[in-house]
Order: structure tokens, then sequence, then C-alpha cells
């Protein structure tokens, strides 16, 4: 089923047109990584789908709504930008009461969201004493307090270090699997967000180069070489243990089907916290002309 659809969809920004006639349709539950070089339209794109701009001329329909003229829009599609605006020196319990009396979620269950994704002892901390990881993983916690069925992220891991965005990814891989969201998320790194991800939307200068499922992206790529890390190595040893493996510091080195090892390791609980791989790198320059 799908829960964003889009026919044609053009923008223009006075006499530039910018986004040049985009269909596509977003799968419900589906995490789908909007990627392209600078200025390519992915904010726009975004902003369009968040019901924060309209479109020039096109059908966008967003959770059977027009997005620019939708009430139920602001509440049901949760908006993550790449700075959190969070206010310094404001305490975190602060900001969660705040949130929660505006959109009339219970305190109690804004807590327990808190304490999901680990955050809960930052309660009492301003947000000028927190990490810029922490910040973002507020930020994200903070717009699922509306219970939306759609997450946007437009460039959410800018301005983190490594270890910050991998908890960033996998923050969003649990609100898919665990609540059931459908997130779109726009990266200028699309090599790491690639294994968080189900599909890939790909626009070079506002027009789309490539929608499909990652799996698709890879297709030619297979029996290659390529380095993984994961949450619990010894869990994936066991899974892995019929193939060919070698452990190098915190990655495993492996060859095969990267669709079939991700499956394998997911039945076994895994979560794949990095993918390495030159052609990766390569398959997403092939397909999508992204330099
Ligand atoms: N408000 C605006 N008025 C005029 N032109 C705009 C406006 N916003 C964006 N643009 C132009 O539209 C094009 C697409 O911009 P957009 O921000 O959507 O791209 P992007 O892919 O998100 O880029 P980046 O990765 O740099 O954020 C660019 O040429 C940009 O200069």
């Amino acid at each position: 089923m799908s829960v964003i659809d889009a026919i044609n969809l053009t923008k223009r920004y006075g006499d530039i047109e910018v986004l040049h006639g985009l269909t596509f349709s977003i799968e419900d539950r589906s995490i789908t990584l909007v990627m392209g070089p600078n200025g390519a339209g992915k904010s726009t794109l975004l902003k369009i789908i968040g019901g924060l701009i309209n479109r020039t001329s096109g059908y966008i329909s967003v959770l059977g709504e027009d997005p620019w003229n939708s009430n139920k829009i602001p509440r049901k599609v949760g908006i993550i930008l790449d700075k959190p605006f969070l206010p310094p020196y404001l305490t975190v319990i602060d900001i969660v009461k705040e949130v929660s009396s505006e959109f009339n979620y219970p305190l109690s269950d804004a807590k327990r969201l808190l304490e999901d994704f680990n955050l809960l002892h930052f309660l009492k901390n301003k947000v000028r004493e927190l990490s810029a990881g922490t910040k973002q993983k507020l930020q994200i916690v903070f717009s699922l307090i509306k219970n939306p069925e759609i997450i946007i992220a437009d460039e959410p891991t800018a301005n983190l270090d490594i270890t910050s965005r991998y908890e960033v990814y996998n923050t969003f891989a649990v609100l898919r699997e665990k609540m059931g969201l459908t997130v779109l998320i726009s990266s200028h790194i699309p090599a790491e967000i690639l294994a968080f991800s189900t599909h890939v939307l790909a626009i070079n200068n506002g027009i789309m180069k490539f929608f499909g499922k990652v799996d698709k992206l890879l297709r030619n790529n297979f029996l290659e070489e390529f380095y993984i890390v994961v949450d619990n190595i010894g869990k994936a040893l066991e899974a892995l243990k019929d193939r060919k493996i070698e452990v190098i510091g915190n990655q495993i080195r492996i060859s095969g089907n990267l669709a079939e090892i991700s499956k394998i390791l997911s039945n076994a609980g895994v979560r794949i916290f990095y993918v390495r791989n030159s052609i990766i790198d390569k398959s997403i320059k092939g397909e999508t002309g992204w330099e």
C-alpha cells in the first residue's frame, strides 16, 4: 500500500523549474533514501511532501490528502531538519512537557519514548549540555510526540560524527520496525544510509534518475567482497558460520550477495551498522548519475 503518491510533480521558484515532473509511490513502512548532489531538489521535494511549500503543478497525495491543503498532514508528518532548533537553556523535561501539552500527548508516554531511545537520563540536562548526536535523537523523539505516520528527515546527520550518524540511522530503523512508520531521509552520504534503507529515490537537477528498491540499485554487484559492522559480532559470526568470513577489528569481511546476507543477519536479530564496498559507491554512480 502506498502512503505517498506523486504524478508529474513540478516545482518552480519564479521562472526557474527545480523539480521536473517526478512520478513515484512511497510504500507504507519503507525507508526511502532521497539522494542527489547539492541543489538537486531534495529539500524542495521533502518540503512539498511535508506541506511546507506548495507544488507548481502535478499531483501529490500524502496519506490520501493534498499536503498543502490539509489539517491532518501537520499532525501526521513529523519533520526533522539538519540542525535541531531546541532552546539551549531549557531542560529536556521542560521541552518534553511543552511539546506533549501542545499535541495533547500523555507525559508518561513521552517519557516512555525517551526511555525507548535511551534518552531518559538526560531529562534534567539543559539542551546546551548535550552532544550534537543526542540533540538530533531528541529532535527525532520530539517529532514522535504527535504520533506521526510519516517522518521526513532532511539531511538529519549533516552535522554529526560517524558514531552519532549511525545512532541516528539506527533510530530510523527502529521507528520503521517497531513503530511501523514510513521514513524519508535525504543525504549527501548515501552509501552509509543504504544499509538502513529499503528504497532509493535519486534526483539530479530536479530530474528523477532512479526510484526503486535498494536491491535493484545494487543488483549487478553482489559477488563482491565487502565489510560490515554489526551490533552483535558474536551472533553475526554464529549466523554466518557456514560462510567464509574474516574478522578484522570490529569489521567482518565477507563475499556474497548483500541482500541475502542482510536477511540472514536480520533473521538472527543482528543489526547492520555499516556496509562498505567500492561497488556500492560505483552502483550508486552508475544507476543515478551521482558524482
Ligand atoms: N526559496 C527558494 N527560492 C529560489 N530558489 C530556491 C529556493 N529554494 C531552493 N531553491 C533552488 O532550488 C534548487 C533545489 O534546491 P534544494 O534545496 O531543493 O536542493 P537540495 O538537493 O536539497 O540541495 P542541498 O543538498 O544543497 O540542500 C536549487 O537550485 C536552489 O538554489
